[in-house]
């Protein structure tokens, strides 16, 4: 692709997080355009489509993949969707911002590792999008800065208002989770050897079947211990905290809640409904970031090595939320080249 032309990208998957990621290349981002919009669902796609100069309507991901003003793949289907997509872009050497899990379990990830290997060089940068949030950011900072010395623990919550009905236990560990796996690895800049999931007495707003919330206990490689408390039906808004605790000091982030209001004798602030809007910024900042590191030639972000181990750690959730006792995580040696 000549290096002054815009980037044109295929969306593959237009429902919630698609539809918001289109309308992110076409009105936020700059040096990209979408070309191309994919859907099983074909009128989904079509109605994107229409409000698109020079944006093309498919069914079938390898048929937009193979059009010629594609250049780039950006993958927001469902996870176990995941996998076919990425094989096919990374067939056809495209690079690829693939949304959150890489896959739902590490066998797919460690299949999707081998192509991108076979390649002989990364194309794959994985949607894990709280890297790029602000608070983060400065939390990942102040960890690597060193002045509060070594982490010891974390503490993680995870609050949803309530999940779509079709939302599994497993999709709690999968889907909601595995962004803790990932920044969890990332803070720490350690593996996560062992999983516990604990599942105290229900809601009574989850669905019938559905332990809400769940406690998962993390081990990591040099012995800090990380808790994480998912709630799917918090019922109140969209909730996501993190603290560290270092041998000087302690972090925490996730309390910030936009302006806070004095008014008819009570105070306080407003809470974000989503992830859409807690964490817009972050997103922008994700796809840009993508934008800008393909059309210089490069990778940058979250590789497929990131996205197999945090599948290769919600297995182990899984695993240990259906049979009630600690799992160790089991992780292949890391490739040189993903070093
Ligand atoms: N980074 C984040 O914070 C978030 C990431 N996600 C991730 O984004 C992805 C999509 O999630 P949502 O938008 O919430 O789902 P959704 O259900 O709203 O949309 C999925 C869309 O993909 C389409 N689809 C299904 N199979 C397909 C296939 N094989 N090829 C093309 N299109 C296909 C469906 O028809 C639907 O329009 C998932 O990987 C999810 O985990 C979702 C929410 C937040
Ligand atoms: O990725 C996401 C959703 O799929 C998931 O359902 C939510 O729990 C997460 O907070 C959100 O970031």
């Amino acid at each position: 692709m000549p290096p002054q032309r815009a980037l044109g990208v295929a969306v593959v998957g237009t429902g919630k997080m698609g539809a918001d990621h289109v309308r992110r290349l076409h009105d936020v981002v700059s040096g990209a355009r979408v070309t191309a919009v994919v859907d099983i669902e074909a009128e989904r796609a079509k109605t994107l489509a229409d409000a698109i100069e020079g944006c093309t309507a498919y069914t079938e991901p390898a048929a937009a993949m193979a059009a010629q003003d594609v250049d780039a793949v950006l993958i927001a289907s469902p996870g176990p969707a995941h996998e076919a997509a990425l094989l096919e872009a990374l067939g056809r050497d495209l690079p690829v911002l693939c949304e959150k899990p890489l896959t739902p379990d590490a066998a797919s990830a460690l299949r999707v590792l081998a192509a991108e290997q076979r390649l002989g060089h990364r194309r794959v940068q994985v949607g894990f999008m709280r890297r790029y949030d602000t608070e983060y950011m400065k939390l990942k900072r102040l960890l690597d800065g060193g002045e509060l010395g070594r982490a010891l623990m974390l503490h993680h919550r995870h609050r949803n208002l309530s999940m779509p009905p079709w939302f599994t236990n497993e999709m709690l560990i999968n889907d909601s989770v595995v962004h803790e796996m990932d920044v969890t690895r990332w803070l720490l800049d350690q593996e996560i050897t062992a999983v516990t999931v604990h599942k105290p007495a229900p809601t009574s707003h989850a669905p019938a079947g559905m332990n809400d919330p769940q406690f998962v206990l993390l081990e990591t490689e040099l012995g800090a211990l990380v808790d994480v408390e998912i709630f799917g039906h918090c019922g109140y808004g969209y909730q996501v905290q993190a603290e560290a605790v270092c041998e000087r000091g302690t972090v925490r982030i996730g309390d910030e809640h936009g302006p806070r209001l004095s008014t008819d004798g009570r105070w306080g602030g407003r809470i974000t409904p989503d992830y859409v809007e807690r964490f817009e910024d972050a997103y922008d900042r994700e796809v840009q970031s993508w934008v800008d590191a393909t059309r210089r030639g490069e990778i940058a972000g979250p590789s497929v090595w990131d996205g197999y181990a945090a599948a290769a750690v919600c297995e182990a959730g899984v695993l240990s939320q259906r049979e009630g006792r600690r799992v160790e995580v089991e992780l292949i040696e890391r490739p040189a080249f993903y070093r």
